[in-house]
């Protein structure tokens, strides 16, 4: 599938940045670059500021210092809708879609790109018809993309909890992004559905060459795919590099597992092996 011209994908750029609730420092000069086309994953213990980072890159949190940079845009200050407009999508870890059919739901995706007015969108004027004939196909080239071609007209609610959320990604990528942030896309999934899931992703910086920032727990899944890997804890930046330097860095091997003293791994709760042998995707299939 044809997507983003490598060259229209710019490097995504955190410089410095802040971010304090109440006193907390949630962020704490936290900075680094996701270079174009590749998968970069933002990992850490419970707590450790991944998801801040996420709302900050997509405008839901404002920093209190430091700057986001797209290419030559400066998203610092900017509102979701306007960080969307230049070309960041991105997933929710806790949305599962309910409503709609799943050609519907991408369709929503495909809003941000629809150029007609609500006025000539109600008279349905023949440019109108056109122009949503043409998202409809491209949202079923995107479906089939992500091997959601055959459930294309199928209501969300009636699909298994792995298939929604590759719907949710789907949807995303409708929206024709140039980087796409995954909040936990495996979160929650059984074996069968976090392998599709890490096969799509892979699928998507292969066929599309756009960036991919990912934050996940499931340390395998990171390990196979990232390009490059932030490691934060309590809100600072503590490691950076690929999969295997991250691995073997024996701060990031502290973080995972507590100070290091016997008997402290219970107490570091949230705290797992960065190695990708072990991981807490188990606790997620638990939990659902
Ligand atoms: N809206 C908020 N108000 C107050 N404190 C917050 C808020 N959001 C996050 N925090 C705090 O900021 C710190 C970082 O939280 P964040 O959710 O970014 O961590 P995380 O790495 O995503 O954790 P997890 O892996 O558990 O999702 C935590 O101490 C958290 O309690």
């Amino acid at each position: 599938m044809s997507g983003a011209a490598a060259s229209d994908v710019p490097e995504l750029t955190l410089r410095a940045v802040t971010v304090r609730f109440a006193g907390l420092l949630a962020l704490d000069a936290v900075g680094f670059t996701v270079a174009p086309g590749t998968i970069h994953a933002v990992i850490g213990p419970n707590g450790a500021g991944k998801s801040t980072c996420f709302n900050v890159l997509s405008g839901v949190y404002r920093a209190e210092r430091g700057s986001v940079r797209l290419g030559a845009h400066d998203l610092t200050r900017l509102p979701p809708h306007r960080i969307a407009g230049l070309g960041l999508a991105r997933t929710f870890q806790n949305i599962v879609l309910t409503r709609g059919t799943v050609a519907d739901n991408l369709m929503l995706g495909r809003h941000v790109l629809t150029r007609s007015g609500f006025a000539a969108t109600a008279l349905r004027l023949p440019r109108v018809v056109r122009e949503q004939r043409r998202h409809r196909e491209r949202a079923r080239e995107i479906a089939e993309f992500m091997h959601l071609g055959a459930v294309f007209d199928t209501p969300v609610a009636l699909l298994p909890y792995g298939m929604r959320k590759r719907v949710e990604m789907a949807r995303a990528l409708c929206m024709e992004p140039r980087v796409l942030l995954l909040d936990e896309p495996v979160a929650g999934m059984n074996a069968e559905e976090r392998a599709r899931t890490s096969d799509a992703i892979a699928s998507i910086r292969a066929s599309l060459g756009i960036s991919i920032v990912l934050v996940e727990h499931d340390m395998g899944l990171v390990m196979r795919i990232a390009d490059a890997v932030t490691v934060l804890d309590f809100g600072r930046r503590i490691a950076s590099g690929t999969p295997a330097e991250v691995r073997r860095d024996p701060a990031v091997i502290r973080a995972y597992l507590g100070t290091g003293d016997e008997g402290d791994e219970g107490e570091a709760g949230g705290r797992h092996d960065p190695s990708g042998h072990g991981d807490r995707s188990e606790s997620h299939e638990e939990s659902r």
